[in-house]
């Protein structure tokens, strides 16, 4: 019948096929199964919200089973063993990457593959594949649990796992510490790296500028070493997520982004942590999280290795009094291993904009890059951090973020709340974005200095000493009418550290900032804001 068809269609037309209709009397919410569904449309990024915090249960893929087969012939009556022995299960690694940046990407459950059975004619099973998830740069991992070897008698500690690798902090100096922490031996074979990256390579000691280093020296312990503040030394901290349970309702409230459900539970609990266990910070790094059980051993190898242990232990003479429990027990595959682990984030960016609803820091991290963050006349337009790089001439690059707005009581997770406090302790550089404009003309804002005070008591009550971080002040805004007026009382009135007048809309006076920032950044300055030296009415 073809020719039928290339006849009324003519050479080298095809037919297609006109998308079915659907019958009247089918309804509505038939679809042909044939048929591909649309795809719903990602939420865009920005409403998507930042997870910096995760929690993962982690389980090594099981060891393959031994086989139990023997190879009979008319020459040996009775056979010869020839089971092979089951696979590894497989592990599950964590991979440090540029690529991703945050945990929204993870699954809560990372289970690795089960190993292959032995089969007979002494052939192995194969190795279970690997469960290898993405984390981003500067993933610091906490211990929940897991098998006691993964950490025992590491004595750890309050390791502040908020520090900031390298961070511009040259007063410290005198106040750290160095400590050191033996981590027993199977430890050193979970951090290990499987890539020759310069921090967790087994030969490699202490190549890292970062304040965790992993070095591994003899097979049989490992030495985590860091700096850290004087002040916490208890050797395990028993940490209790206080803020989950203030749980205080405002209308800012209404536009808090929902907490996931099963971590804020989780975090409710009190539980013993045993904090910075490794830290991911390079691209590439690999650590093995939970490892895969070792596979059974099959017929062909247990029987020599049973018969030399049961005649051993026993003092059996026959190989033939092994009995075939025994026998099942080494054939069995082990379990992997298992583990609990709180991953966090260490760092988001250098500079963090922090400022009031509206005070401009969108319109500032814009002016600042190329990032183009959602900017609007109202309050919380921001939901999540954006990122933006800062690039110098000299090819020198600072990451920026803006972060939500902050308003007063958002340590007892007002507006909203903790979730963006969090995001704060992860930058090295802050950068308080006031609003000049906002008390001006009979507008009910807050004037600068206040919004500056309220800003870094926030900080404060959220975590004592976040506010001690190296800070310069953006006085934004700086366009509007009367707005000069109000910048010199700011002056008058914040003195440790320098204040910026800017016009983000305008890009004016975004180079000074940007050299300020510099400043700061490489450590040729250094300027804290302390509550204490704003005046206030
Ligand atoms: N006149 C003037 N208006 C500005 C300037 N910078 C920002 N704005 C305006 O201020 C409003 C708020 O700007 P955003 O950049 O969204 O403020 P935000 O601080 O990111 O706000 P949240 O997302 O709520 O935290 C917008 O209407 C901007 O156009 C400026 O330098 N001068």
């Amino acid at each position: 019948m073809w020719w039928r068809w290339h006849q009324t269609l003519g050479p080298g037309r095809v037919l297609l096929r006109s998308p079915c209709r659907k019958p009247p009397w089918l309804p509505s919410s038939f679809s042909y199964s044939d048929v591909p569904k649309k795809k719903g449309k990602l939420a865009p990024l920005q409403e998507r919200r930042m997870v910096d915090r995760f929690r993962l249960w982690t389980k090594g893929g099981e060891g393959g089973n031994g086989c139990c087969s023997y190879r009979r012939s008319r020459t040996d009556r009775y056979g010869r063993p020839d089971g092979g022995n089951g696979g590894r299960g497989g592990d599950v690694i964590l991979e440090c990457s540029s690529a991703v940046w945050d945990f929204s990407n993870l699954q809560h459950h990372l289970n690795a593959q089960r190993g292959g059975n032995g089969t007979s004619k002494s052939k192995a099973g194969s190795r279970g594949s690997d469960k290898v998830a993405q984390v981003p740069v500067g993933t610091v991992i906490h211990l929940v649990s897991g098998e006691t070897s993964y950490a025992e008698n590491s004595s750890i500690t309050s390791l502040d796992p908020w520090e900031i690798p390298g961070a511009v902090d040259t007063d410290t100096a005198n106040s750290v510490q160095q400590k050191s922490v033996k981590v027993n031996a199977s430890c050193s074979a979970l951090m290990k790296d499987l890539h020759t990256s310069p921090l967790y390579s087994e030969d490699d000691v202490n190549k890292s500028q970062h304040d965790v280093k992993i070095s591994f020296g003899s097979p049989a312990s490992t030495e985590v070493e860091w700096d850290k503040d004087t002040e916490d030394d208890e050797p395990c901290c028993k940490t209790t997520y206080e803020e989950i349970k203030d749980d205080q309702t405002d209308d800012a409230n209404e536009i808090r982004v929902e907490e996931d459900e099963e971590v804020m539970k989780e975090e409710e609990e009190e539980e013993v942590v045993r904090y910075s266990v490794a830290e991911l910070t390079q691209p590439g790094q690999r650590i093995i999280v939970a490892r895969g059980g070792e596979g059974g051993l099959g017929n062909a190898t247990s029987k020599k290795d049973s018969r030399k242990s049961v005649s051993y232990c026993n003092g059996a003479s026959s190989p033939e009094t092994l009995d075939g429990e025994y026998q099942t027990s080494l054939a069995a595959g082990r379990p992997g291993s298992e583990s609990v682990l709180i991953l966090e984030l260490k760092s988001i960016a250098d500079v963090g904009l922090i400022g009031m609803p509206n005070a401009g820091k969108s319109t500032l991290l814009g002016a600042l890059s190329m990032a183009r963050p959602t900017v609007g006349h109202y309050a919380f337009t921001t939901l999540r951090p954006n990122i933006g790089n800062l690039n110098y001439e000299d090819f020198f690059s600072v990451k920026v973020a803006d972060i939500p707005g902050l308003i007063k009581g958002a340590h007892a997770n007002r507006g909203l709340g903790h979730a963006f406090l969090r995001h704060i302790e992860r930058t090295r550089v802050l950068a308080y974005v006031v609003d000049l404009a906002a008390a001006l003309d009979g507008r009910k804002g807050i004037p600068p200095w206040e919004q500056l005070r309220d800003l870094a008591l926030e900080l404060e009550h959220h975590r004592e000493g976040l506010s001690n971080r190296p800070s310069l002040i953006v006085a934004n805004k700086i366009d509007e009418e009367g707005a000069e007026h109000v910048f010199q009382e700011l002056e008058r009135r914040v003195q440790d550290v320098p204040i910026f007048p800017v016009c983000s809309v305008l890009q004016e006076g975004v180079p000074e900032l940007k050299a300020g920032i510099r400043r700061l950044i490489d450590g040729s300055e250094l300027h804290r804001l302390c509550v204490d030296n704003i005046l206030t009415d």
